[in-house]
């Protein structure tokens, strides 16, 4: 095995500023310790949930995340293959350096994420296309008005993608080139609601901390929201996302599916965010380490493992269901 290339480790594990959200993301964790039942009777756990119509195998889901082929030569393909294999769901990121049609030749169930850009043009064409490809649902990621201030990317110098990769989802149709991604400081509720018009697609919001937005979210009739600081990439200083959670929860109210990503690593993470409130979760990093490792068997090998951690940690708990993790299995202790 190769190994990463050093520069492309700190593109994947680092974060902006300080890093203090991608530490305090996992460490977070650490003050939530679990209250477990006994004698309930158990059996085995089933882990499984239904999300959108689609009965899952676990409530662990794959993060978009950028450059797979940075990772591994076989990229987004090799990810997809091992979400096939084991049966969740992989958001494939609009900066993947494979095209999508490609990425769902694997034949795994797919989500599309994007950045809506100003060309409303294109943006609606990328939303038909991943549509068109098979993804079942659309996740526009909010919480990028701007690029966090990647330190680690500037101290290496790392700016683009090395010559022979790009972001294949961003080839213009008329053109055939490839476009830049284009943040939009000027993003509002209308920008997302416009990709309402030209889908029928489950549209997630993604990187929702406040709980006023998240209620805003559900008001415009928004599908499902992500709790999620972009795994500490975008805002250095932002709230843990599992310290998020809670706030968002008690916003939404049950009446939108509420994901949550950030520093889920273990079992005890998973069962721990769904019992603060998330339907699921979805893990960034270890995907990645696990490409890099492996590539598709590695991504595999990462997924099964979580899985049989979940359903290890629910019978240690006492829940026989995901309904069964409910706050009271929680407890909040000084670090
Ligand atoms: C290398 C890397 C690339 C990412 N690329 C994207 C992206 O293209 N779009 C997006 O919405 N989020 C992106 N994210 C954020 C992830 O979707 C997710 O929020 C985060 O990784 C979750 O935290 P974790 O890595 O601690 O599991 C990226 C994260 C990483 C680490
Ligand atoms: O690295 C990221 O977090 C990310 O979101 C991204 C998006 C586009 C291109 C490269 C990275």
């Amino acid at each position: 095995m190769a190994g990463l290339d050093p520069v492309h480790r700190d593109f994947f594990a680092g974060g902006a500023g300080d890093e203090r959200t991608v530490h305090a993301n996992e460490t977070a964790f650490d003050r939530l310790r679990l209250l477990p039942r006994v004698l309930r009777a158990t059996g085995v756990p089933d882990p499984r949930l239904t999300l959108f119509g689609t009965v899952l195998p676990g409530p662990v889901l794959i993060a978009p995340t950028a450059f797979h082929r940075l990772a591994h030569p076989d990229g987004e393909t090799a990810t997809a293959h091992a979400a096939r294999d084991t049966g969740t769901v992989m958001t494939v990121s609009m900066a993947a350096t494979t095209p999508i049609e490609k990425i769902a030749g694997t034949g795994a169930r797919l989500w599309f994420q994007l950045y809506p850009q100003p060309d409303r043009d294109f943006t609606a064409h990328l939303a038909g296309r991943a549509a068109a490809a098979g993804v079942t649902a659309l996740v526009v990621t909010v919480d990028s008005p701007v690029f966090g201030r990647r330190e680690r990317d500037l101290r290496n110098g790392f700016l683009d993608l090395p010559s022979g990769l790009a972001c294949e989802n961003l080839r213009d149709p008329v053109t055939g080139r490839v476009r830049d991604i284009v943040l939009d400081p000027s993003l509002g509720w209308d920008d997302v609601l416009r990709l309402r018009a030209v889908t029928r697609l489950p549209i997630l919001v993604k990187g929702v901390l406040h709980p006023a937005d998240a209620a805003e979210a559900v008001a415009r009739g928004l599908d499902g929201v992500i709790v999620s600081n972009h795994g500490g990439r975008q805002l250095d200083g932002a709230v843990a996302s599992i310290d998020a959670l809670p706030a968002v929860a008690e916003a939404v109210r049950g009446r939108v599916p509420v994901l949550l990503d950030g520093g889920v690593r273990r079992g005890t993470d998973v069962v721990t965010a769904l019992a603060r409130g998330a339907t699921a979760v979805l893990i960034g990093r270890p995907v990645i380490w696990g490409l890099a490792a492996g590539g598709r068997d590695g991504v595999a090998t990462v997924l099964r493992r979580l899985h049989e951690d979940v359903v290890r940690v629910m019978a240690l708990c006492g829940a026989a269901t995901l309904a069964e993790l409910t706050p009271d299995l929680l407890r909040e202790v000084r670090p």
